[in-house]
This record gives structure tokens, C-alpha cells and sequence, in this order.
């Protein structure tokens, strides 16, 4: 299942649909900050926690239909949903407008894919250009299902990521690892390779959320335990830190994709460096997705 393409029928085979959801921690969440982590790596400078807001993200995709997404829409709008929380939803294409002309303005829209460049002749694309046009405020560069069903490469990626940050497009930078390269240890080294193309194209981080989303735990059933995955996000800040800056490594938002559900959303919540979630299939579920959402909430995380 596609990351962020979440919320839509996701049992439907064919283009996905998506629904996504970020959320934003108020800074009561700080005492998250002092949780003690075990994890081999860990940032050398403490990070300043007011810096830092928690997001969630949740999302799910696959193939959706009119009536399937008006019923999404109708349970995310009488959804309650804690306030600190940016939360996005990321349809498909086609469906885009209807969502946007029916769903709470609270909830912010994300397309799944973009042009490299700005818009022209290049038959079968969505543009850049188009995607502000219609409302949508962000974009989904760099999914498993982009990078290796599609083909597309880092660079490529990357590219595409500087395009839309220049036009105020707003990017969800997908990373993450196959289980081949996990099993052969080269995890962070993909994860830093992919990571790097996006750096260096984009041309500032404020506008930018990083997903970690290993592939083998995309629309597996098979979730990256909470250590896993934190892990890996500590490692993806500490690369930050050494190679964009401790500012940059301190605010950016960094949130897990793979497999989370109503039941292990909790858990990963906790993890210091998780600071929210890309969901796929457990988006399509109204209930489960709000208890997802509401798993990150400041509140929770600082209890
Ligand atoms: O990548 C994802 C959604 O597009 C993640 O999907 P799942 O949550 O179904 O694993």
C-alpha cells in the first residue's frame, strides 16, 4: 500500500487513493523530549524541545470511489480529533477536488506524487502549478511504490522535491530501506543516500516532513518495532545534524509509515524521534484513523 495515499478504499486494486494526516504537538509536549532513549545513536547537542512541535501523519491509499470517499469524509469531519495535531489527507488525483470541497478546512490535502519541473507538455503529468491551484498544500516525493515500481531515482526525487518547495508546495520526503538491505545491514546507508538527494535540492527544511517508511513494512502487517524505528529517526537526525544543520535536525519532523494501526500507534508514539505517522490501511478505517491521529497528541506523548 502506498504511504500517502491512506484514507481511501484501499482494498480496490488499480491507482491509489490516499488520505493523510499530520498533526502538531502544542509544547506542553516538551517533557517527551526528557524520555530516556536507548538507541545507538543519539544527537550529541540536546535539541530544543519549543523547536520541535510533534506532527502525525496518517494517511492511506489505494483505489477509491466517489461514495467510498464521501464516506471517508464524512467520518473525518464528525471525527474528534485532538487541536495540536496537523493532520493531512492525500487522495487520489482525480478525487482531489471533491475532497477539498467537502472535508473540514482543519485537514489539509497532500497529492501523492508531482512534475519534476515546472508544468508543459508532459502528456499524463500533474504539475506543480496544478496541485496550488486546486488547494492542495502539500506533496508525497519519494514512496516505496514511487522509487521501486515506478522507477523513479533519487535525483530525480530530489528534483522534484526542490520544485515544489520553490512554489510553496509543501513535501512529505519519503526514505526507508528493502528488507535486503535491511538484512545486509545497509539500512542507515540507504536511508542517508536517499536523505542526500533530497538535501541537496531542497533549498530550506521548514517545509519539509521526513517519512520513514521501510519497505517491508508497507501494507505487510509487519510494523518496525517502536526500537526499529526509532533507530533509525534518531539516525536520520543526527544525520541532519552533521550535514544540514543542529537547527534544522532540532525542528524537522520525522514520522513513521509501515503497518501503524489502532493498536501499535501507542507504542511508537512514544519513541523520543517519532514524531508522527504515514498510514496506508488503517487510514480507510474513520475510528481507527482518529485513534491513530489522537495517538500523538502533546497530551498523550508527555503523559
Ligand atoms: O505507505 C503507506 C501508505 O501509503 C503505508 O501503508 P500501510 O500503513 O498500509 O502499511
Amino acid at each position: 500500500m502506498a504511504a500517502a495515499s491512506a484514507f481511501l478504499a484501499s482494498q480496490l486494486p488499480g491507482p491509489k487513493s490516499s488520505f493523510s494526516g499530520l498533526r502538531r504537538a502544542s509544547l506542553d509536549t516538551n517533557q517527551a523530549f526528557f524520555r530516556k532513549i536507548h538507541s545507538p545513536l543519539t544527537l550529541s547537542t540536546p535539541r530544543t524541545p519549543s523547536s520541535r512541535p510533534v506532527l502525525a501523519m496518517a494517511g492511506s491509499g489505494k483505489n477509491g470511489t466517489k461514495d467510498s470517499i464521501n464516506k471517508l469524509v464524512s467520518d473525518l469531519n464528525s471525527a474528534k480529533l485532538e487541536d495540536d495535531v496537523d493532520v493531512v489527507v492525500s487522495p487520489p488525483f482525480v478525487y482531489i477536488d471533491q475532497v477539498k470541497n467537502s472535508l473540514t478546512e482543519k485537514i489539509e490535502i497532500s497529492a501523492q506524487n508531482s512534475w519534476v519541473g515546472k508544468g508543459g507538455a508532459f502528456t499524463g503529468e500533474i504539475s506543480v502549478e496544478q496541485l496550488i491551484d486546486i488547494g492542495c498544500k502539500w506533496v508525497i516525493l519519494g514512496h516505496s511504490e514511487r522509487r521501486h515500481v515506478i522507477g523513479e531515482d533519487d535525483q530525480f526525487i530530489g528534483k522534484k522535491a526542490g520544485y515544489a518547495l520553490s512554489q510553496n508546495l509543501k513535501v512529505i520526503a519519503c526514505i526507508g530501506e528493502k528488507l535486503e538491505e535491511r538484512e545486509a545491514g545497509k539500512t542507515f546507508d540507504v536511508c542517508f543516500e536517499q536523505l542526500k538527494a533530497f538535501a541537496g535540492n531542497v533549498p530550506g527544511w521548514d517545509d519539509v516532513v521526513i517519512a520513514y517508511e521501510p519497505v517491508w513494512a508497507i501494507g505487510t502487517g509487519k510494523v518496525a518495532t517502536p526500537q526499529q524505528a526509532q533507530e533509525v529517526h534518531v539516525a536520520v537526525r543526527d544525520w541532519l545534524k552533521k550535514n544540514v544543520s543542529a537547527d534544522v535536525a532540532s525542528k524537522t519532523r520525522i514520522i513513521y509509515g509501515g503497518s501503524v494501526n489502532g493498536s501499535n500507534c501507542a507504542e511508537l508514539a512514544k519513541q523520543e524521534d517519532i514524531d508522527g505517522f504515514l498510514v496506508g490501511g488503517a487510514s480507510l478505517k474513520g475510528p481507527e484513523f482518529a485513534t491513530i491521529v489522537n495517538s500523538v497528541t502533546s497530551k498523550k506523548v508527555a503523559a
